[in-house]
């Protein structure tokens, strides 16, 4: 089993790449999960800040969820800034005690990540408004052994799944035909959409 861990810094593309990866994983037949790092945050652990050693500690507990996943037969998508090189290594070695870790750098230069900036956090970070962020005033290091680089300055999101599934054949990491004979499974968002109607028949009460 594997972890495809996208890193790189805010507004890169990681949770656009991830989900669209996991999309095509799924019509493939491969019932992954995507360990969302909004989510994890918010769920596991909303103590943990951005600090050096908060952000260490978050790398590290995702890490050990992806391995316990990968132990069940689960694939593991994860997509966090993991700013530090000793954190990217150190998820390598905690994943690889059960499955195949895949390392993607979703690459892309601080003033492109500023001019997207999809929540606004670039702008305020500038102003002086958000202390500790991630390549504005506080660091972001390149991993030196990525298995995978996606520049999405160059590369159109639809290029970039491209180029991560085809490396993740080319790497052996997955089998092109996978699932394909036996594919029962449903996109995220087939899932948000059936998710949607059951609600709205009062089948769910609940998020
Ligand atoms: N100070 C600071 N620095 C960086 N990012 C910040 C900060 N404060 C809040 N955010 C938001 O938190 C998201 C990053 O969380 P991660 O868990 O991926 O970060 S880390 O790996 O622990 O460094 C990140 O999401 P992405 O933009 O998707 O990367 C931000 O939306
Ligand atoms: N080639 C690309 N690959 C991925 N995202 C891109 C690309 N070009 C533009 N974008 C946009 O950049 C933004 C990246 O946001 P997001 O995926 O949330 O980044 P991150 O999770 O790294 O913070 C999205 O609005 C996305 O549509």
């Amino acid at each position: 089993m594997f972890t495809l861990w996208f890193m790189g810094r805010p507004a890169a593309g990681k949770s656009t790449l991830a989900s669209r990866v996991e999309d095509r994983l799924v019509e493939r037949g491969l019932d992954t999960e995507n360990l969302d790092g909004d989510e994890i945050r918010k769920h596991l652990h909303p103590d943990l800040g951005f600090s050096r050693e908060d952000r260490r500690t978050n790398n590290r507990r995702t890490a050990y969820i992806a391995k316990l996943l990968n132990r069940n037969g689960i694939p593991a998508i994860v997509g966090m800034i993991t700013p530090f090189r000793d954190s990217q290594e150190q998820a390598r070695d905690i994943i690889e005690d059960e499955g195949e870790f895949v390392l993607i750098h979703v690459k892309c230069s601080v003033e492109a990540a500023e001019e997207r900036d999809p929540k606004g956090l670039y702008e305020e970070a500038t102003k002086g408004n958000i202390e500790k962020f991630t390549g504005i005033n506080h660091p972001f290091q390149e991993p030196l052994n990525p298995d995978i680089v996606v520049d999405t300055e160059t590369q159109s999101i639809e290029d970039g799944v491209e180029h991560v599934l085809g490396e993740l054949t080319e790497q052996g990491i997955m089998d092109e035909d996978i699932g394909s004979e036996y594919n029962f499974s449903i996109t995220s968002k087939e899932e948000r959409e059936v998710t949607e109607r059951l609600r709205s028949l009062g089948y769910l009460t609940s998020r």
